[in-house]
């Protein structure tokens, strides 16, 4: 693609490397800096790039932008858009799907093996002369030949599968549509029609489902009382998928063993929330996509879509709504 000085975007939140990509093909203007001249910079934006901690884009933003063509999000989960809304002004919306799917799927794994074998706990211990190393009082459970029970298997839902096979765990899965017979094998994993099956038998249970108004509060009381009290809940979908006054809850009570999340709801929590505190709690502020490889393909791939739009071309990852 070449330079085209005439494009306008947002920029925020951007590693240096990044925005050379998004400079080779758009004039910048900050965030902030439109906030300060709305009506100088207005007209002239066509794309807005966008991440999911950054304001929401609401009807006097994009009544503030007339030449707006796209929102180009970085990352796959865009809960934080009202995809209708933004289309009623004729502006597109992208993600960047699959791009993600390998990152997260390692924070995933790297919370799931954290969590059972304490290592944040051990890193405290070994850093700290004044702490006695008595391991035998902080077991950790055994991951291996564990049963793994992942909700969601779309991309990541199947990139945590196939990690988990060369753990030897046993797989389970429930999703809103079966996967195909040549995916469950190449991965082991066996199809739960019903949640509560999954719940009840699994080691380990990995929420990958998107945030919609179907999986609000997928995870509540009810089903965290269905499984096992020697099992620990993974998040890396979204906080809102959780009851977390239930998690809270089932935490403190040993209704289960742990929860290792990456996600919480609202993010970050308030320090003084009780997840924050609690020993069996692993908590990450939502860092599923942050490495160099993975910031730089979605960023790739943001501009790919802005650029699409912005000629009026098919967007490689448009939303489009069902
Ligand atoms: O949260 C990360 C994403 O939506 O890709």
């Amino acid at each position: 693609m070449s330079p085209c000085p005439n494009r306008f975007s947002f920029l925020e939140g951007y590693i240096e490397e990044s925005v050379d990509i998004l400079k080779r093909h758009f004039h910048i203007v900050c965030h902030k800096d439109f906030l300060q001249n709305p009506a100088l910079h207005g007209p002239k934006i066509q794309a807005v790039f966008m991440w999911n901690c950054c304001p929401a884009a609401e009807p006097s933003l994009l009544k503030s932008l007339p030449s707006l063509k796209v929102i180009t999000n970085g990352g796959v989960g865009i809960d934080h858009l009202d995809v209708s809304l933004i289309n009623s002004f004729g502006v597109k919306v992208a993600n960047t799907p699959g791009v993600v799917s390998d990152a997260t799927a390692d924070i995933a794994m790297g919370l799931l093996l954290a969590s059972a074998r304490n290592i944040v706990e051990y890193n405290m211990i070994a850093v700290d002369p004044k702490t006695n190393y008595v391991p035998q009082n902080l077991m950790g459970v055994e991951v291996t030949g564990s049963t793994l029970g992942i909700i969601g298997m779309g991309d990541i839902g199947y990139k945590i599968a196939q990690r988990s096979k060369g753990f030897n765990m046993r797989i389970l899965y429930h999703n809103r549509n079966r996967r195909s017979a040549e995916d469950e094998q190449a991965v082991g994993a066996t199809y739960c029609k019903n949640m509560d099956d999954l719940l009840k038998e699994s080691d380990f249970v990995a929420l990958a489902v998107s945030l919609t108004s179907k999986t609000t509060g997928l995870i509540g009381r009810r089903e965290l009382s269905v499984m096992k009290p020697t099992a620990t809940l993974v998040n890396v979908s979204r906080g809102l998928v959780v009851d977390q006054d239930a998690l809270v809850e089932a935490l403190r009570s040993g209704t289960i063993r742990a929860a290792a999340l990456d996600v919480t709801h609202p993010e970050p929590l308030p320090r003084d929330h009780p997840l924050l505190s609690l020993p069996n709690a692993l908590i990450t502020p939502h860092i599923g996509t942050n490495t160099f490889a993975t910031t730089m393909k979605m960023v790739e791939r943001m501009v790919e879509n802005a650029v699409a739009a912005v000629k009026g071309l098919p967007l490689p990852d448009e939303v489009k709504l069902k």
